[in-house]
């Protein structure tokens, strides 16, 4: 299937049309603004990870691309359709994992994916059990897949959420908060499930709160704050973007500060030297400017900014957010102030 879409492009090309992408979306509750003029890109292939403080807009984001929810504005557009007149068609190319998923208290949890599974477009009735019983291996429930659902705990629930979305292949597969309720072995095997999905060329979006996670396992990020997209990319441009910093070891420290703020450059001294913000700078132009008042540098290094400090510049107060120190930093044990 082939046409102009709501965005100008060409649906049924994989490559060129986004997972997913949304353009003004904004979702108000009874005047809570959960949601505001978001345009979110999720490319074709990526592991997209959705960040954000509680309460900053991830899950309804999620519900509006799932067709869960109506957008008060904007549009949604998923695998190359508009939704909602898109959805019939798209969204059993969809796997998820949201909040409730709507399981059967007394069926168990075979019964409850078989039910599932009767649903699902794509599987001719003859491949259920056999769909059932492979989806229950991989989220490694199926020692007790004859039990029911109601005695399940948090993770087995969360377990059974996800054999649901990955029922059928998928394009595109959205995951709300994956490892809620799991241990760290439940959270190795949904990192291990995302790394196969994405090589085999499945797109995958997943909200989640562990910032190390993300930085482990997805290609791309989005961050939410207050319901708006605060930044969103390749997960290494935007570390590479965010470490705008450059650390200087010097034995004159004072000196050092002093010969920098004379050119505007500002400075803070460390124990052993200063750390420059090359937002308004360069490397070059500091070297430069120390080397000219005399200051002995012995050594300088753009420091690398991980996804926690990044995330934290993203969504805290910024004089909060500036106060962020990179204590794992050798050259900088300590803040003098
Ligand atoms: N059904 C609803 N009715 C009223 N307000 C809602 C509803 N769903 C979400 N909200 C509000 O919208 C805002 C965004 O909530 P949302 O659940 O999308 O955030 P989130 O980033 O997923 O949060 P968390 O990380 O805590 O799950 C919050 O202020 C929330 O209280």
């Amino acid at each position: 299937m082939s046409g102009s879409t709501e965005f100008g492009t060409v649906a049924g090309s994989p490559a060129a049309v986004p997972a997913a992408r949304t353009r003004g979306l904004r979702k108000v509750y009874r005047g809570t603004v959960a949601v505001d003029n978001v345009d979110l890109e999720v490319p074709t292939g990526a592991v997209l990870g959705m960040l954000g403080p509680n309460g900053s807009g991830k899950t309804t984001t999620i519900r509006m691309l799932l067709g869960l929810v109506t957008p008060t504005a904007g549009e949604v557009e998923l695998l190359g359709r508009k939704l909602p007149e898109g959805a019939a068609e798209s969204l059993p190319e969809v796997g998820a994992l949201v909040e409730g998923p709507g399981f059967h208290p007394f069926l168990s949890g075979r019964e409850n994916l078989l039910r599932a599974a009767a649903a699902e477009p794509h599987l001719s009735t003859s491949r259920i059990p056999a769909a059932v019983g492979a989806a229950l291996e991989r989220v490694g429930l199926a020692h007790a897949a004859n039990r029911r659902f109601r005695g399940y705990s948090l993770g087995m629930k969360q377990r059974l959420g996800l054999a649901g979305a990955l029922l059928v292949p998928r394009r595109l597969v959205v995951l709300d908060e994956p490892t809620n309720g799991l241990d760290p072995a439940g959270t190795r095997e949904i990192r291990t499930i995302m790394a196969d999905l994405h090589a085999a060329g499945t797109t995958v979006v997943v909200s989640s709160h562990l910032l190390a996670e993300v930085e482990a396992t997805c290609t791309h990020v989005a961050v939410l704050n207050q319901g708006t997209v605060v930044a969103q990319g390749e997960l290494a441009d935007l570390l590479d973007a965010g470490s705008a910093t450059l650390l200087v070891s010097t034995p004159e420290v004072e000196a050092a500060v002093d010969a920098l703020r004379d050119h505007r450059i500002p400075a803070r001294s460390l124990a052993e030297g200063i750390r420059v913000d090359l937002t308004a700078t360069t490397a070059p132009e500091v070297v430069e400017t120390l080397v000219k008042a005399g200051v002995p540098v012995h050594e300088v290094r753009r420091q690398r900014t991980g996804l926690e400090d990044l995330f934290a510049r993203l969504t805290e107060d910024p004089v909060d957010a500036a106060e962020l120190d990179p204590t794992s930093d050798p050259l900088v044990p300590q803040e003098t102030r």
